[in-house]
């Protein structure tokens, strides 16, 4: 298995839940990724949706060191650099083109490609990752989808992401080749607008109890 690949594992066995974020202030980003750790969720994935998303993610770097911080909704090549040098430690993206697995594969970075068929798990798997994101997963078919896979590839591991949320969890997180799963369920973007973070701490607290497999 690659380095990059253990140190995905690693990060991600530390909590049930990557909370997925998506940040229009930077200024709350370092307070927000405190706050996720305090409450157990060590691993954030800030998504590049918004127009200061790499700021939000420098901010995170500097101001809660204490958080992993990866870059979501990476969909070509040349936001790997500069998610990199915003200090983001790992990429994951939606869903893997050829020319963005060919960057991903020569990266420096840890990368989560996103797939959503066995087809683009094998070709990814081919390349050399063997942590992949479903996505979207309850649409692609679910913690069934994830307990098909596992008999013919039982060396991959997946980050379920994608119409999750607290109820639907602990059927993903008990698929044995589920190391956690994603969502945005934690940080809905009204609360993390106004900023209220005792409430996300409160549905942080409770996505890192959830039972994993
Ligand atoms: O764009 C990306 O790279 C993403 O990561 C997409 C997110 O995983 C989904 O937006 C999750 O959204 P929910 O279904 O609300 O949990």
């Amino acid at each position: 298995m690659r380095a990059h690949d253990t140190f995905l594992l690693e990060a991600a066995a530390r909590a049930p839940v990557i909370p997925v974020v998506t940040i229009e202030d930077p200024h709350l980003a370092a307070e927000l990724a405190a706050t996720l750790v305090a409450a157990g969720l060590p691993v954030v994935e800030v998504t590049l949706r918004t127009p200061r998303a790499l700021d939000a993610i420098r901010a995170i770097a500097h101001g809660a060191p204490e958080a992993i911080v990866l870059a979501g909704t990476i969909v070509s090549p040349s936001q790997i650099g500069e998610a990199a040098d915003a200090g983001a430690t790992g990429i994951v993206t939606p869903g893997t083109s050829p020319r963005l697995a060919d960057a991903l594969a020569e990266a420096q970075i840890p990368a989560m490609p996103g797939c959503a068929t066995v087809s683009e798990a094998m070709a990814l798997h081919e390349r050399g990752f063997s942590v992949l994101k479903l996505f979207p997963a309850a649409a692609s078919g679910g913690p069934a989808w994830l307990k098909g896979i596992a008999g013919p590839l039982p060396s991959l591991r997946f980050c379920p992401t994608g119409g999750i949320d607290a109820q639907s969890a602990p059927a993903y997180l008990a698929c044995p080749n589920v190391v956690c799963v994603g969502g945005t369920w934690v940080t809905p973007n009204a609360l993390v607008a106004k900023g209220d973070f005792a409430a996300i701490a409160r549905l942080a607290r409770e996505a890192a109890a959830l039972p994993r497999g």
